[in-house]
Order: C-alpha cells, then sequence, then structure tokens
C-alpha cells in the first residue's frame, strides 16, 4: 500500500524526528537523496549546468545543499534566488563554499532554458495558492528549455494536501519527494505536474497511529482482496451479482455490465431489465429474470443504473433491497439521498460510481470545479449520500461512507480508458466483487484496479473498446495474483 499524508502529519512526524536527531540532519538526508537522484537524471555530473530556483523556505534549504554535492562532483551549479534576503543561509554559504554560484532573478530565463538540469525548490509543503508571479517566467523558462526539471518535495505551486494547482506550477519531469507521499503527488491535476515521483527516506515515522489521508493499493494489495473459490465453492457461495441496467434505447449498457461482472468472481450473473435477448446473445452463461429486481431471484449485491434511461422504479425497487448496490450512469439522478442515506441507517452497503460531470451534477456544481478538487469532492459526495463514492477520472477516488478516514485512489488508470461503454464493464465488475463479499470501498477500489491495468493491456498505445477492456479482465486479475 503506498500512502499519502496530510501536510500537518508530515510536520507532525518531522517534529518527533526533529527532537531526536542531530540538528540539520533531515535536510541533509533530504539533500543527498536529492543529488543522487539528480545525477541519476543526470548520468554524467560532471561538466553539467544546474540551475536551482530557490525560495525563502527550506525546499529551497534543499535544493541549496543538493547543488552544493552536485558542484563538489563537478557540476556548474547556478542559484537563482527569489527573495534574495531570505534564501537559507547554511545552503547558500555550502553552495558558495562548494563553488557554486548565483544569479539574479531578473534575466535569468535564459540561464534557465540553457540548464541540463533545473531544481526546482521555489516552495514545497510550506507553498500556499499558485507560483508568485516573479518566479512564474522562471517556471515557463523550465518547461521551456532543453533540461531535465526535478521538483524538490513537490512541484512548487501545486497543493500538497489536496492535488489542487488552481494557479502557475512548475510542471517537473521528476519529483523527489521526501519522508511521505503527499496527496497532491497522486491526484490529479497535482499529479500530472510533479512527472515521476521518487522518495527518499529521511526516518520520519508515519505509521502507528497516523492515518494517511491518501492511499493507493498495489498489486499484493489487491491480490489479497480477491475472492478465490475454495474447493467447496458452487456457484450460489461464491456469490450471485444482479445487474439492472439497459433500456430498450441503450441495450449495450447491459451487455457491457455483464460482461464486467461475469469476470469480477462472483459465481453468476442475474440480469433484469429489457435488454435480455441482446444480454443472452452475447454472454448466454446470464439468467435473464423477466421479472422486475424484488421477484428476480436471490442476490449477494445489485448494479443499477448504466443505460436506465428513466426507469425510476428500478431503481427504487433496488434501493429498497437489504444487499450491497452499486449505483451507476442513470441510477445516480434517480437515486435520491433519502432512500441512499437510508440504506446506511439500515448498515447495507451502497457505493456510487460517477464521473466528474455525474458528481458535478449530484453536488450542484460545475464539472471543473470537481475536476480541479476531486479530493475534496468525493469526501463531500460520500457525506451527503452516506455512501462509499468512487469518482472516475484519470485518477479516480474511493471514499468510504461519510467521507472520512483514508480516501483510496486508484494508480492503475488510463487515458484510454475514457472511451464509451468502459464506465459500463467497472460497474459490473465493482458489483460482482461486492456480490463475492468485498466492503464497497474495497470492491470499488479493486474493480478500478483491475479495469485500469485491463485498459492499459487492450491499449497498448492504440484505442480501446469497452468491449476490450472487459476481455483483459481475467489477464489483469492474473497479473495481480501472480504479483
Ligand atoms: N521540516 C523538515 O524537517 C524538513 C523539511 N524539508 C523541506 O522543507 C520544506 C518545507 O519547508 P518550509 O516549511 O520552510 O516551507 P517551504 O520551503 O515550502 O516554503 C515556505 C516559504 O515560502 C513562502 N511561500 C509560501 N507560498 C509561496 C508561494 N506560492 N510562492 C512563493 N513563496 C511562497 C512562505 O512565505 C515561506 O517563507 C519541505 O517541503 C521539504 O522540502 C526537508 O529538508 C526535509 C526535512
Ligand atoms: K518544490
Amino acid at each position: 500500500m503506498r500512502t499519502a499524508y496530510s501536510v500537518e502529519t508530515v510536520r507532525a512526524a518531522e517534529r518527533e524526528l526533529m527532537a531526536r536527531a542531530p540538528e540539520g540532519a533531515l535536510m541533509q538526508r533530504a539533500a543527498a537523496g536529492l543529488a543522487a537522484a539528480c545525477a541519476d537524471v543526470l548520468g554524467r555530473v560532471y561538466g553539467s549546468r544546474v540551475v536551482l530556483l530557490v525560495g525563502s523556505g527550506d525546499n529551497g534549504g534543499d535544493a541549496l545543499y543538493a547543488g552544493a554535492r552536485l558542484a563538489r562532483r563537478g557540476a556548474g551549479v547556478r542559484a537563482v534566488l527569489l527573495a534574495p534576503g531570505r534564501a537559507h543561509a547554511g545552503g547558500l554559504a555550502a553552495l558558495r563554499r562548494a563553488g557554486g554560484s548565483v544569479v539574479a532573478a531578473g534575466g535569468a530565463e535564459a540561464c534557465v532554458e540553457q540548464a541540463d538540469l533545473v531544481v526546482d525548490g521555489i516552495v514545497g509543503i510550506g507553498g500556499k495558492g499558485g507560483l508568485r508571479e516573479e518566479a512564474v517566467p522562471l517556471a515557463e523558462a523550465a518547461r521551456r528549455g532543453r533540461g531535465v526539471v526535478v521538483a524538490v518535495d513537490l512541484p512548487s505551486g501545486v497543493d500538497a494536501d489536496t492535488g489542487e494547482a488552481r494557479g502557475a506550477a512548475v510542471r517537473a519531469d521528476v519529483t523527489v519527494t521526501f519522508g511521505a507521499y503527499k496527496p497532491g503527488l497522486l491526484i490529479d491535476p497535482a499529479r500530472e505536474y510533479a512527472g515521476v515521483v521518487r522518495f527518499v527516506d529521511i526516518g520520519l515515522e508515519t505509521g502507528g497511529a497516523r492515518t494517511p489521508e491518501v492511499e493507493a493499493l498495489q498489486h499484493a494489495d489487491v491480490a489479497r482482496l480477491l475472492p478465490v473459490p475454495a474447493a467447496e465453492s458452487d456457484k450460489y457461495r461464491r456469490g450471485v451479482v444482479g445487474v439492472a441496467a439497459g433500456s430498450a434505447r441503450y441495450p449495450g449498457a447491459a451487455v457491457l455490465a455483464v460482461g464486467g461482472a461475469l469476470r469480477g468472481g462472483a459465481g453468476a450473473v442475474r440480469y433484469v431489465g429489457p435488454a435480455g435477448g441482446a444480454v443472452l446473445a452475447r454472454h448466454p452463461e446470464t439468467l435473464v429474470s423477466e421479472r422486475g429486481p424484488a421477484r428476480a431471484g436471490r442476490v449477494q449485491a445489485w448494479v443499477v443504473g448504466p443505460g436506465a434511461g428513466d426507469d425510476a422504479a428500478t431503481v427504487g425497487e433496488v434501493l429498497a433491497a437489504d444487499v450491497p448496490v452499486l449505483i451507476d450512469a442513470d441510477g445516480l439522478r434517480l437515486a435520491g439521498v433519502e432512500a441512499v442515506r437510508a440504506r446506511g441507517a439500515r448498515g447495507v452497503p451502497t457505493l456510487m460510481t460517477p464521473h466528474a460531470g455525474e458528481a458535478a451534477a449530484l453536488l450542484g456544481v460545475e464539472r471543473e470545479e470537481v475536476e480541479s478538487g476531486r479530493l475534496a469532492a468525493v469526501r463531500e459526495l460520500a457525506g451527503r449520500y452516506g455512501a462509499a463514492v468512487l469518482l472516475k477520472g484519470s485518477t479516480t477516488l474511493v471514499a468510504q461512507a461519510g467521507g472520512g478516514g483514508a480516501v483510496r485512489v486508484n494508480p492503475t488508470g488510463t487515458p484510454w480508458l475514457a472511451t464509451a461503454g468502459s464506465g459500463d464493464v467497472l460497474s459490473g465488475l465493482g458489483g460482482s466483487l461486492l456480490a463475492a463479499g468485498l466492503s464497497a470501498v474495497d470492491a470499488g477500489s479493486a474493480a478500478a484496479y483491475l479495469h485500469g491495468l485491463a485498459g492499459r493491456f487492450a491499449a497498448e498505445g492504440a484505442p480501446v473498446s469497452a468491449e476490450d477492456v472487459a476481455a483483459r479482465i481475467p489477464e489483469a486479475w492474473r497479473s495481480v495474483v501472480r504479483g
């Protein structure tokens, strides 16, 4: 599990460690890790041109000390001080002792453009808002220039806690982060500014009583969650998932949701709705019922909503059931807050799976607001509905019912998944995992993980259809289980 902690938590852990470690030790550990990462990206340090963008805090101090290390190895290191009177004194002295120099911020763009390596030490976790005016031309020059941009701790200008990038920010190729991941390094849009993230252990202890703000499952975590049939399992013991989806107008949504459900570990898929013919033609193993959800026979979980059109009655019937329910697409619009909250009060799990547009409609805000503040949006929705919420997107997030605790972020997504019907497959897959007995958050995050991997396998650099994604789920499953 990869965990990310809020700035407040990181600061508390730092204070604890600083009380035990020798003066300045943490910054030296950070600088040593940073310098090693810079040397890696440079390949050859001797004779290289390095420019440090240095702000007024310890983030700039890290850059200066790392710059001193590179200068001692023969790099030509120049520091651009954005707040000349307030640059880290010890770091600056170290850089000068090592033969580095300082250039004035005004007119430093050309120097930045020509560098082999630009180190962004403008701000770290102490940053507020986007880049300040004087830093913007330098960040732009770094992006235009020929060199590699390495951000110290996080790209300056992005919000460490939320993943927001509301103003101008540095675009890094590599971010070297210290002690703990910060949520902004895992959540878009900030994640995109970070490039490849490298972690440097400085001895920070974030485990124990400290709750991560965000966590990302990895292969081994997902492998532990996936259901494995026992010798005595029959299809009913493995769980039956009901899919109430599709309409005369959108039969395809039903076919795709069933396709996802069949590959999600439930023992059987029961389909209810007007697209039974289309479903059977594509998936003959489906149990098709002509009757509504309440009389369709036993299921251990329901998926409702994909392609449902305006069929509020079916959604209402599914929500009344005392088994876990995954609500997607049209179902999200048709499910009243009270009906969903009542399920929470009865102790039956609900997982809602909106994309940003659907989440925006439910929250009554603009889509852009959800996209730029994904973490806040997913927590807010999970709070309002008292349900687990999976917010789809380039970095899919899953919040537990109520919106508190650690939010899961899915690391396997690919932009190729932004294709029609891909969400229907995800809903079936998630519902199947619910039926197999996973909690709403586990089912949602394992489904997103497998779905992302399947999307990557299907795409391999080319466009994919939702059916391709569904077909590659078994391969994703195998790759997760084999580790
Ligand atoms: N505290 C520790 O134990 C360690 C801290 N380290 C480094 O220290 C950083 C945190 O240092 P600080 O607390 O000094 O904070 P920062 O270096 O992030 O920045 C704080 C300074 O930047 C100014 N500032 C705020 N927002 C700004 C903006 N948008 N544009 C320009 N300037 C802005 C503030 O006025 C303040 O002077 C970490 O990110 C990490 O790089 C590392 O050395 C590891 C150890
Ligand atoms: K930085």
